[in-house]
């Protein structure tokens, strides 16, 4: 039987996500050339076979996966590239990266999160940027915690793109023993979902750290999927079911898990962390942070009824104290 050649693919971004889709990937035939910032979790991988930083127990299989720290080389004669990077680095991670070298190529963004400043969804920035058409892009969606899939529990994807054979081709690369996957078409509908679930999930974690019960999550749950139609539909209308996975679950899984980052975050502000020592407790980046200054923002022109957004945006930026913030919030949900 003839052996058809691997896909050749770049990942972009050393954390626990990237880490998870390595595995993922390399369940697959495909040939990862994978681009981490540290110089030192880089030879460690080399050495050990897998990430000191980030998800230390999965084991990389070094030969599909080849490392490396330069950003150029790590892009030559792939035809993917995946960015799994936070948002609020992606730029950084490209530096040295022009529009040529993108030539080609298709985009997956593993990103669930917003460009701060430009206050753009990845897709958006990656297209101005470096003249992708979004056609040639697509995005993983779905709620997938790196932490299980490390763990080999099987999980869902939802992968979004414009066209919908990208969106399958992508499918089929991500589709594994412990992942099963769906190709869809609401690329922007999905992206800005994902970033919304962020925003709610440091709610939940703030209302925890306060004390609040799971009586009251419940509440501040739906209400927040309540706000997210109203956002999403006004920015990008388009008949979709939000109870789908994508959407939905989502927010769920960011909402109520033990090992999500936002909901982690929101938990130490609401004990009363400050900023700084909550993120440097984590290890990890909670995109929600970012992301809630980029929809406040936008939505000064959208201009829907966000009270969550509005309520997290004045903890973490307006110095509001998280009791009286959700105090007033309380008032507004139904
Ligand atoms: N972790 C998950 O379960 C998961 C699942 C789905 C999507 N995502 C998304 O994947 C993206 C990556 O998140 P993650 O969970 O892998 O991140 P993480 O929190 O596990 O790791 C942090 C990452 O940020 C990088 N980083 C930290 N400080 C930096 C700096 N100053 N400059 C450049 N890079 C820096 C680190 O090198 C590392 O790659 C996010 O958009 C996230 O929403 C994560
Ligand atoms: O739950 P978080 O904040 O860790 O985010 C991770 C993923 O988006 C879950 O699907």
């Amino acid at each position: 039987m003839k052996v058809s050649q691997p896909i050749r693919l770049t990942m972009v971004g050393g954390g626990s996500w990237a880490t998870a889709l390595v595995k993922i990937l390399s369940e697959n035939n495909v040939s990862i050339k994978w681009w981490l910032r540290k110089t030192e979790d880089a030879e460690h991988i080399k050495k050990f076979g897998h990430n000191p930083s980030y998800l230390s127990d999965v084991q990389i299989n070094t030969r599909k996966v080849k490392v490396c720290t330069k950003i150029r080389e790590a892009f030559r004669d792939s035809q993917y590239v995946v960015l799994a990077v936070p948002a609020a680095f992606v730029g950084d991670a490209l530096t040295g990266i022009k529009p040529e070298h993108f030539a080609g190529k298709r985009v997956i963004s593993a990103i669930k999160g917003m460009i701060p400043g430009a206050n753009q969804l990845v897709t958006d920035w990656v297209s101005e940027q470096y003249n992708v058409p979004v056609e040639r892009m697509s995005v993983i969606a779905g709620p997938c915690h790196a932490e299980e899939v490390a763990l080999e529990k099987y999980s869902y994807l939802t992968i979004a793109s414009l066209d919908p054979t990208c969106a399958d081709n992508v499918a089929n690369l991500l589709r594994c023993r412990f992942v099963q996957t769906t190709p869809v078409d609401d690329i922007y509908g999905i992206e800005y979902s994902a970033v919304m679930k962020n925003i709610i999930a440091l709610a939940c974690g703030i209302t925890r750290g306060l004390g609040y019960g799971d009586n009251f999550q419940a509440v501040l749950v739906s209400n927040a999927m309540q706000e997210i139609r109203r956002f999403v539909d006004a920015i990008y209308a388009k008949h979709r079911d939000l109870s789908g996975s994508a959407y939905l679950g989502d927010l769920l899984v960011t909402a109520y898990s033990p090992f999500s980052r936002n909901r982690t975050f929101g938990t130490l502000i609401g004990r009363g962390y400050t900023i700084q020592s909550a993120q440097a407790e984590m290890n990890m980046i909670a995109e929600g942070y970012y992301a809630v200054k980029s929809i406040y923002e936008i939505n000064q022109e959208v201009n829907v009824r966000m009270p969550i957004v509005d309520a997290v945006y004045a903890i973490l930026y307006e110095k509001s104290a998280p009791t009286i913030a959700m105090n007033s919030l309380k008032e507004l949900l139904t």
